[in-house]
């Protein structure tokens, strides 16, 4: 069975729309461990957009399980992950105008740039992941790097608007993954997964973990908004003491 790795983005994506400090990420990087969670991935965006320095070093001190960041292969973002060590690094393409990450990180265009960046995190003892696309040519590359694991950029699988491409995106993470697997890396997966599409990853040999985030902080959203809708009528309704109650 896959471990669950959380992805809390989005819930400082919240706080940010208005620049204050709820909902923290803290507290539900807590809850997603109360949950269940194997482990709390979060990603420190060069434009800070949502995670921010103080949330990554906070959670540091306060996860209990793995905590996965998710990085670009930046220097300053570089010098920032061997300051705070986090359990696991995965490298990722950026973009600044991106809503969210569009594709796998290119092994082959930025070979050197790469390797330098996860040569450093391997020295310090940081087990490293690199976010490719279900590609046998990038997995050689990644193997070649020495890196612990390969997360597979499941968005194209996710995206699919038909069956058919659907079925074919599948097919490709199921080669990829026996690619990796036979090269005795992990095999990672994440981008897009939800409660409806799941399923048919966790059926691919040797996936040991899952990273996912936007659906579940969707979910988190509506399955507790009843309760805090109840809980702020109480305050506006508070219930009446009796005499004899007090
Ligand atoms: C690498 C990956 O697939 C993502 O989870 C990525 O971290 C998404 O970034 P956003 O959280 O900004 O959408
Ligand atoms: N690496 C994938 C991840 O962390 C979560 O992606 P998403 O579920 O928010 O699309």
């Amino acid at each position: 069975m896959p471990k669950l790795g959380v992805n809390i983005d989005h819930v400082a994506t919240v706080r940010q729309a208005r620049k204050t400090v709820e909902p923290d990420p803290v507290w539900a990087a807590t809850l997603a461990e109360l949950g269940g969670a194997d482990g709390i991935t979060v990603h420190l965006r060069e434009d800070r957009r949502h995670i921010q320095d103080r949330d990554v070093r906070v959670l540091r001190e306060t996860v209990r399980v793995k905590l996965n960041l998710e990085m670009s292969v930046s220097e300053e973002i570089t010098d920032f992950a061997l300051d705070v060590m986090p359990d696991q690094c995965t490298l990722v393409p950026e973009k600044r105008e991106e809503v969210t990450t569009e594709g796998g990180l290119d092994l082959i265009a930025h070979r050197d740039r790469v390797l330098r960046c996860v040569d450093r995190l391997l020295e310090a003892g940081i087990e490293v992941s690199l976010f490719i696309d279900p590609n046998a040519k990038q997995i050689e590359v990644a193997d070649s790097m020495n890196v612990h694991a390969v997360e597979l950029h499941t968005g194209q699988y996710a995206e699919a608007v038909d069956v058919e491409t659907q079925t074919r995106e599948l097919d490709l993470l199921f080669e990829a993954g026996e690619e990796a697997r036979t090269r005795g890396m992990l095999l990672h997966m994440g981008h897009g997964l939800t409660y409806l599409n799941v399923e048919p990853i966790v059926e691919i040999p040797g996936v040991s973990e899952l990273n996912i985030g936007h659906s579940i902080i969707s979910r988190a959203v509506f399955v507790g908004m009843e309760r805090a809708v109840r809980e702020m009528k109480a305050l506006l309704n508070p219930p009446l003491i009796m005499a004899n109650d007090v």
